[in-house]
């Protein structure tokens, strides 16, 4: 990070309004990333942050919240002193009901008065840790309680999901709209603030080697995993509506493939990049029918099975679940781009929680060179692949056919890794951090466009509606293993498989890496 970058976050200041304080998302991930970002320098002396919402707070109860969450998730060590202090003061907490808009006339006379003392210059960041129904509501009021009225700019932070299907995103994007223009809309995806899925233009656009192959000729597919090990726990209430669908697939499953299939921008700037990226999002085939779905889609239910010797309740088991749920647990689903890059290139993705190891990664498989004489009689090659880690190991590796010594010409996949957060450990800053700073100088590239969620939209209703119309489509697979077995035939149809995530598990692949292993 250059310090102009800093700089200009930093010059005028800005006010930070936290709507959802007293919820998991602050708790978890908003108040750490705030403190990483004041470690670092990057608000500056010219800030203030208030924490909204309705429970009663006093702002000393409120800053022991904080305290106790820094302390539980930040990647930083913080200690009780001066430090703390310092940084605690910058705190305020307003209880406010998001439906009564006097509340926000006084949160403007009590902002004045903070903007002052810390001579901030009227810019102001509304982040939204609230349900979305809440949020056309807060815009409005933001704007009718004067909330808008200072002179610096105004930028609208928002959390996902954003709407249930294309009409209600559309109708939830209105409501924000009448109050925000776009460019003040930054709509969360925090896939797009890890490191990893940043890197991703770098690998492609930076390296002479990936970009020539880059295309239908030379890559046969491409595997995106997202695989959790977790279950749904206490988020029934809320996972039970969206399903693997639409909290993964919509959001981050797509985001990560527009990354990796989209065209070079013309220019390095947010909105040439989101260009290419809803261009992707359009060339997806869509799904005209019931069969296709059928076809190219799996979803599946976790049962109860057993994971490193512990015993897992199955979905429906769960206390926040209902017991006759139809709710997909897991998803996988080949897809094509249909432009003249990628054309006849399947792109699997896949996701699910209760899987054996929590990982996202995106395997990119190369075709097999021409028919080799010399090896094909022998033994059958290997594909060559990149490997691009984002979660939670991050690095990327390549696996590459190389003669194994001695007097045969036996060949041996290599793999040569970069692995990154072995380097950087944990210094590599949280993607809330990124997101948080990057609203805060006002660049939208990580953030999806509303044309981009209105395409991926588009694409997933189809899915959802195929799936009420025929319940009996739902698979089912043992918590702990890797999703119901049609998600391997679905492969296996094509004549690939799924690549093992954390490759190292293959025993016959050489490692060259740096982590020392
Ligand atoms: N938690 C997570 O890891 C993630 C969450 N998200 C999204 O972030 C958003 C927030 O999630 P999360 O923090 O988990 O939710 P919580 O239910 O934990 O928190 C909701 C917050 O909203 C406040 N609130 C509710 N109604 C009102 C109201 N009428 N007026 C003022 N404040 C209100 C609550 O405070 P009070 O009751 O005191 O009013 C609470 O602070 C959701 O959209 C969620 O989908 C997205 C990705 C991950
Ligand atoms: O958005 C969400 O993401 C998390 C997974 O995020 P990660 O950064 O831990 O990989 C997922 O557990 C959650 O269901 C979903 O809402």
């Amino acid at each position: 990070m250059t310090d102009q970058l800093i700089d200009n976050v930093t010059a005028d200041g800005a006010v930070y309004f936290i709507f959802g304080a007293t919820g998991d998302l602050a708790r978890r991930k908003l108040f750490p990333a705030l403190y990483s970002l004041y470690r670092e320098g990057k608000l500056g002396d010219k800030f203030a942050i208030v924490g909204l919402a309705r429970r009663p707070r006093t702002d000393e109860q409120f800053r022991e919240d904080v305290l106790e969450s820094i302390k539980e998730f930040c990647r930083y060590k913080i200690g009780e002193g001066q430090e703390w202090q310092d940084f605690a003061e910058r705190f305020t907490y307003h209880s406010l009901d998001i439906g009564n808009v006097d509340g926000f006339r006084e949160l403007q006379a009590s902002t004045e008065a903070l903007e002052a003392r810390y001579s901030i210059a009227g810019n102001r960041l509304f982040y939204l840790a609230l349900a979305p129904e809440l949020f056309g509501t807060v815009s409005r009021n933001l704007r009718d309680g004067g909330m808008l009225e200072s002179a610096g700019w105004h930028r609208l932070v928002i959390e996902k999901p954003f709407g249930y299907d294309y009409p209600s995103a559309s109708k939830l994007n209105e409501e924000i709209r009448h109050v925000f223009k776009e460019e003040e809309v930054f709509r969360i995806d925090h896939y797009l603030g890890k490191e990893m899925v940043q890197n991703i233009e770098v690998i492609r656009f930076a390296n002479a080697f990936f970009e020539p192959l880059w295309n239908k000729q030379h890559i046969a597919n491409v595997q995106i995993t997202l695989s959790e090990t977790v279950g749904v726990e206490e988020r029934g209430a809320y996972y039970n509506k969206s399903g693997a669908l639409r909290d993964m697939v919509q959001n981050h499953m797509l985001q990560m493939l527009t990354m990796i299939a989209m065209e070079p921008p013309s220019h390095l700037d947010p909105e040439a990049i989101r260009d290419e990226k809803v261009k992707v999002l359009r060339s997806l085939r869509s799904f005209k029918s019931g069969d296709e779905v059928r076809e190219r889609v799996i979803r599946g239910q976790y049962t109860s099975g057993e994971l490193r010797g512990q015993a897992l309740k199955g979905y429906r088991e769960e206390d926040s679940v209902p017991a006759d749920s139809t709710t997909e647990t897991f998803f996988a689903a080949r897809l094509f781009v249909d432009n003249f890059r990628w054309s006849g290139v399947p792109f699997y993705v896949r996701t699910g929680k209760r899987l054996p190891v929590k990982s996202t990664e995106i395997v990119v498989e190369f075709k097999n060179v021409p028919g080799n004489l010399l090896f094909a009689s022998r033994q059958q090659l290997q594909p060559n692949l990149l490997v691009i880690r984002v979660n939670p190991m991050e690095g990327i590796y390549i696996r590459i056919n190389a003669k194994k010594p001695g007097n045969e010409m036996t060949v041996q996949p290599v793999a040569m890794e970069f692995c990154q957060s072995c380097q950087v450990g944990i210094n590599t800053p949280e993607a809330y951090e990124r997101l948080i700073f990057d609203a805060a100088r006002g660049d939208s590239t990580y953030f999806t466009r509303w044309d981009e969620l209105a395409a991926a939209w588009q694409l997933v209703d189809p899915i959802a509606a195929a799936w009420q119309e025929h319940a009996a489509d739902l698979a089912h697979y043992s918590a702990g293993a890797w999703g119901p077995q049609q998600a391997h035939k679905l492969l296996h149809q094509d004549g690939f498989h799924w690549w093992p995530v954390n490759g190292q598990d293959e025993d016959n692949v050489i490692w060259v890496s740096n982590t020392g292993k």
